[in-house]
This record gives structure tokens, sequence and C-alpha cells, in this order.
């Protein structure tokens, strides 16, 4: 099983604020260094890494020196403004020892929730990684209100894995992984090794946040592992005190919790296409298109003869024959009004005719099911 783990070519890995801010008492630049390093050697061994750090408040409320989290939701959002900075320059230097670039990214669940934003999100995401840039992923504190914020970053985890279709999500805590109940209130508690992140049992075992410092607590975690899983993401739970642990992970060592997922990622993306897409419009592909996608490919905007409807980059869109049958459907790079110009044309004039290239394809096979 634990095979999964080191088979995983895309990982996101999520530090949360107990570990960051060792319980609160300012930042643990050793702790980060020692992320970094390990994230530097996944790197080296071809492994693409996003970070997902909590932290920001915390670090925050040292800076100002505040001993308690305040209840303000603008206070919290000024102490992250202030700790988010920190936060950020600590990372900064600790992977340019390593030779390795950062990019911030601060995510509010309306940037996930909105098609358009949620397709940009990806596609900043994965060039990034390509480019062997280290994203480091946080809430945007400063500007969330209490309706949409993630709240803990456990959550911002998972769905930065769906985002990017990631293989794994490690969850770095205070404690060994999973135990059979609070390990913190409850000593005859034994961890749990693996199973089945669907198996709703472990809800039951579950408790909240260990330390005032954090919001989550194991339930985020599981509930986490259960969404990674909708995206065939794999989720381990392990201490970010344990020596290498990120890299032991890798190398399949039986450590913490791992949670698997029972789909593989293409699967449980075309399932998803396949069951929950709500169509907002048509393109009409001529013969070559249609024997292109029945062989597993792309769709192209040469093979388009027509586009009916309005519709947005990242809407659901069917692909018809010219006698109106469905060959496929998926999810579309360009707006209609954008297809209609670049319908019939190579690829290599999209540029040209729109002023910029998002992808070359109009649907990715990645994104679309045959019907
Ligand atoms: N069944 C459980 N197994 C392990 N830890 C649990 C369990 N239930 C509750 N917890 C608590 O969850 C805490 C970890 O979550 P949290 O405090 O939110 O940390 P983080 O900042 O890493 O997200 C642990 O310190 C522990 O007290
Ligand atoms: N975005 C917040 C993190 C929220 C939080 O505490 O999350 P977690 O550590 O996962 O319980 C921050 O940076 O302070």
């Amino acid at each position: 099983m634990r095979d999964k783990i080191r088979n995983a070519r895309r990982l996101v890995v999520k530090v949360g604020s107990a570990l960051v801010t060792n319980n609160g008492a300012g930042l643990d630049k050793a702790a980060m260094g020692d992320w970094a390093r390990q994230i530097a050697a996944l790197r080296a061994t071809g492994k693409q890494v996003v970070l997902v750090s909590s932290g920001a408040i915390a670090a925050g409320m040292q800076r100002l020196g505040w001993q308690k989290r305040p209840h303000e939701m603008h206070k919290l959002q000024a102490a992250a403004a202030v700790g988010q900075m920190g936060l950020v320059e600590a990372y900064e230097d600790a992977f340019s020892r390593h030779n390795l670039h950062t990019a911030q990214i601060l995510l509010t669940h309306d940037d996930l929730a909105d098609r358009k934003r949620y397709l940009n999100a990806r596609s900043t995401l994965t060039t990034l990684l390509e480019l062997g840039v280290v994203p480091i992923i946080n809430e945007n504190d400063t500007i969330v209100t209490d309706e949409i914020k993630f709240g803990d970053n456990d959550t911002l985890g998972a769905l930065v894995a769906n985002l990017i279709e990631a293989d794994a999500l490690v969850i770095l805590t205070d404690q060994q992984g999973l135990y059979t109940a609070d390990p913190r209130c409850d000593p005859t508690a034994t961890l749990v090794s693996e199973g089945r992140a669907e198996d709703r049992s472990y809800e039951a075992m579950a408790g909240g946040a260990g330390t005032g410092i954090s919001r989550g607590g194991m339930i985020t975690k599981i509930r986490a592992a259960q969404r990674a899983a909708r995206s065939g993401a794999h989720t381990c739970i392990a201490s970010g005190n344990e020596a290498d642990a990120l890299i032991r992970l890798t190398q399949a060592e039986p450590l913490g919790t791992l949670l698997y997922a029972t789909s593989s990622p293409l699967q449980a993306r075309k399932q998803w296409l396949a069951d929950h897409l709500q169509l907002a419009g048509d393109l009409i592909l001529d013969e070559g298109a249609i024997a292109a996608l029945r062989s597993g490919r792309s769709l192209l905007p040469v093979g388009v003869v027509e586009v009916g409807g309005e519709f947005e980059r990242g809407a659901a869109v069917a692909c018809r024959s010219a006698t109106g049958d469905e060959v496929a459907r998926g999810l579309i790079n360009y707006s209609s009004s954008e297809c209609r110009r670049i319908a019939r044309k190579s690829s290599t004039e999209i540029e040209k005719l729109l002023g910029y290239i998002d992808e070359p394809e109009l649907v990715h096979r990645d994104n679309m099911v045959l019907r």
C-alpha cells in the first residue's frame, strides 16, 4: 500500500500552525528549513511538490506581541497580514539554500468555486511546478470574511490536491497520525496504520484541534482525506517532527496513517465529468475530429465547424457530430466567442487570432469523456 506514496509524482504537503510556529512560540525556522531540505530532495528525484503552510496568524500574533488569539475578524486579518510576510520570507530563505525558487499563492474559497478562476489557478500552479518552483499556499486570510473562509488548512490542502490532480496529500502535524481516539485525552489510543479514505468510521475517532493556535484538529484531516480521494489522491497523516518524514514516506516507509483512495486520479475525474456536468454549449465536429476523439486524442480547434451557445472558459460542452449525436463531453479551454474565432483554424494560429494562447487544445483529453 505504501507504494502509493512512493509512486506519487505530484504531492501536496500541508504543515499546520502548531508545527510551523512551535505551538505559537514564533516561526520554527529550523523545522521549516528541514522541510525545505526534504522537499528539495523530493524535487531532485523528479517529484513535484506544492507546500500548503499555515502559521500566518500565529506568526503575526507573535510579531505583534499578542499572547491570545483574538476573536475579532479584523484583528485576525491584521495578524495574518503581518505574519504572512515572515512566513514567506522564512520559506524563501530556506528553499534558496537548495537553489529552489518559491512562489506565494494566497487563495480564497471564491477562487476555487469560480470555474474560470479555478482553471487559471490550476494553470499557474502547474506552470510553476513545471518551472521547478515550489508554490507555497495559504488562505488569503486578510481579505476573506467568516462565511467564505476555508478556516483550516487541511481543507485547503485537499482542495489544492483536487485542483492540481495531485497523487498524494501529506498532512504533517504534531501527532504520529490518526489514533483510535484523541491521544491527548485517551492514553490507551492506538495509531491507525492504514485504511480507505472513504471509510466513515474514522470520523468518530477524530476530535478537534490540539492547541489554541490550530483550527482544524483531526476531523478536518479525515474530511480532507475523503475530499482528496475524490480526485484519486491518497492522504498520509504523519508527524512533522519525525526525522526525514517526507523522504521516508516517499520511500514507502509505513510512517503515520495512510488513507488511500480507491480510484485512480483520471478515473475519478472522468467519473465526475460524466456525472456532474451541466452542458453550457455545443461544438459540431468534422469527421476527422470525431475519429481523433474516439482514438483518445484531445480536441483541437481545427476540427470544430460550428459553436452553439454562450459559455465561459471552463464550461462543460458537448462535442457532437453533424447529425447532432453526442460524441464526447468535456471542459473547454476557451469562451464561446473565442471558440468562434479559432474554429477551423490550426492551433498555431490561436495566439495571432486572440492575442494570447492558454492551451493548444480546445478540450484536453484528460478533461473529456467519450459517450
Ligand atoms: N483521533 C485523533 N488522533 C490524533 N490526533 C487527534 C485525534 N483527535 C484529535 N486529535 C488532535 O488533533 C491535533 C492535530 O490537529 P491540529 O491541532 O489542528 O494541528 P495542525 O495545526 O497540524 O492542523 C492533535 O494534536 C490532537 O490533539
Ligand atoms: N490560514 C491560517 C491557518 C489556519 C489554521 O490554523 O490551520 P491549521 O493549522 O491547519 O489548523 C494561518 O496561516 O494562520
